[in-house]
């Protein structure tokens, strides 16, 4: 199979992009054109097994029946993040016409030299620096605005960087365009069980497979000035107003995942299909888009049949989405997925219990695993320790206070999250 000429420049070369933006790809109707270079982050290692298999990998599309399979073939090249000068070379290039990003969220909260977005603000600059003209950056992370919160995070980037790149965020802002974007497509990680099982079906050994629910969308707003693939042939939708997307995406969606990692791990349960299965969490998350609805009231968004849909996708039992995965970096993702919608029912009158239940059960979460010695991942972990060493309601008050100050700062509001604490704990 010959490989399509790279014009795209993917960061963050994990499980979600092959399933989303790599598939997206593939199936766009100009797809021969439009070949992806895709970096690594942190390690070389997905870069090496795709490599050695010429950036081809199998997806396993896991429905409620049964799996189906496919070979994808836009990843024309898969490399070490580490290899500054390949992106540097492919970001001169004037055929390189965008640059998509799964990084996590908590990468766009901290940019050290060797960040994918330091490395994207030192390959716009070889751009500048090569007249290739302009180019697009589509942020597919869960973050809540995330075109501008990459474009912000870029520009401090390139206002930071030394003498020798001087006007680098003016060009920056005249010649990159940030996309936001929705993106949804569950994809959980990979398993040893998973490769075993494409070589016992399809008869040949891929060491990279990729699993995902049948269920995919992409919702982008902003402009492409070097152009894009026909992405909208394989479902994407193009907007003007991103918004109402985004949050009706990450509040359901992101947000009751959130709920249900917590709370479900709190009562034993491991996967989402577990979770949701208890009636005491589907209660839980059924009174947290109760909220949460409220404050989608675009027409056309079609909470209800979205919220049915989200039943069913939570419920498919063939898909192990780890309870534990989602938990990662609660600080981070809970101010875009339970605060949001707590300060808008505070906005209106009312109590925001069910969103403050979300932040009651990461609380539990988090001083549970402190209190065992039992690793979590955040970026202000040491903050939640020291936090979690407090008692009663100044713990709470303090753990809230990582969350969001504005909230930690009104008593009202603690008391009732403190009060809550418990209620979703073991039977
Ligand atoms: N998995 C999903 O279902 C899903 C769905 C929608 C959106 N997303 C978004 O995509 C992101 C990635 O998800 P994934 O399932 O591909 O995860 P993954 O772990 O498979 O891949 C994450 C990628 O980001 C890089 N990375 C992570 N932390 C980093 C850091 N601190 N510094 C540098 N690089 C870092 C990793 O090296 C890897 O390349 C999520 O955080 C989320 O924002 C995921
Ligand atoms: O990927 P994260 O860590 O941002 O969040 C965990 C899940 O909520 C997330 O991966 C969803 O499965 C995904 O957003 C569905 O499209």
């Amino acid at each position: 199979m010959q490989a399509p000429p790279v014009r795209i420049v993917h960061l963050g070369l994990g499980a979600f992009h092959r399933s989303h933006q790599a598939w997206f790809t593939e199936h766009a109707s100009d797809s021969a054109e439009w070949g992806i270079a895709s970096f690594t982050g942190r390690r070389p290692d997905a870069a090496l097994t795709l490599a050695a298999q010429d950036g081809l990998f199998t997806l396993i599309e896991r429905g409620p029946e049964g799996d189906t399979f496919e070979v994808v073939g836009s990843i024309a090249e898969a490399v070490d993040g580490a290899d500054t000068d390949r992106l540097n070379e492919l970001l001169a290039a004037p055929a390189t016409a965008l640059v998509t990003l799964t990084v996590t969220e908590a990468v766009y909260e901290k940019h050290d030299a060797d960040s994918p977005l330091a490395r994207l603000v030192r390959g716009l600059a070889a751009r500048r620096d090569a007249g290739a003209g302009p180019i697009a950056v589509v942020s597919c992370d869960n973050v809540a605005g995330n075109g501008e919160v990459a474009e912000r995070a870029v520009l401090s980037i390139a206002e930071g960087l030394d003498a020798g790149s001087a006007g680098l965020a003016d060009w920056i802002g005249d010649n990159v365009s940030f996309v936001g974007t929705s993106v949804d497509r569950i994809t959980p990680r990979t398993t040893p069980e998973d490769i075993a099982e494409v070589a016992a079906q399809r008869g040949y050994r891929d060491e990279a497979p990729v699993v995902a629910e049948p269920f995919a969308n992409w919702i982008l707003s902003g402009g492409f000035p070097a152009g894009r693939p026909r992405w909208e042939d394989a479902g994407a939708q193009f907007v003007d107003d991103i918004e109402p997307f985004e949050n009706r995406k990450l509040w359901l969606l992101n947000g009751a995942h959130s709920l249900l990692a917590y709370a479900g791990q709190l009562r034993g349960h491991t996967t989402v299909a577990e979770a949701i299965d208890d009636a005491a969490c589907r209660d839980a998350v059924e009174a947290f888009w109760n909220e949460a609805a409220r404050h989608l009231t675009l027409p056309g968004l079609g909470v209800p049949a979205y919220r049915d849909a989200l039943l069913e996708r939570f419920s498919n039992p063939r898909i192990a989405h780890h309870l534990a995965q989602i938990a990662a970096d609660g600080t981070t993702k809970l101010r875009m997925r339970a605060v949001p919608v707590l300060s808008a029912e505070l906005a209106e009158g009312r109590s925001g219990v069910a969103a403050a239940r979300m932040i009651a059960a990461w609380i539990d979460f988090v001083s549970a695993a402190v209190a065992s010695g039992t690793d979590f991942q955040d970026p202000l972990k040491e903050h939640i320790v020291a936090a979690a060493g407090l008692e009663g309601r100044e713990r709470t008050q303090a753990l809230t206070e990582l969350v969001s100050a504005e909230l930690a700062g009104d008593p009202l509001v603690v008391s009732r999250i403190d009060s809550l604490r418990g209620t979703l704990g073991a039977e």
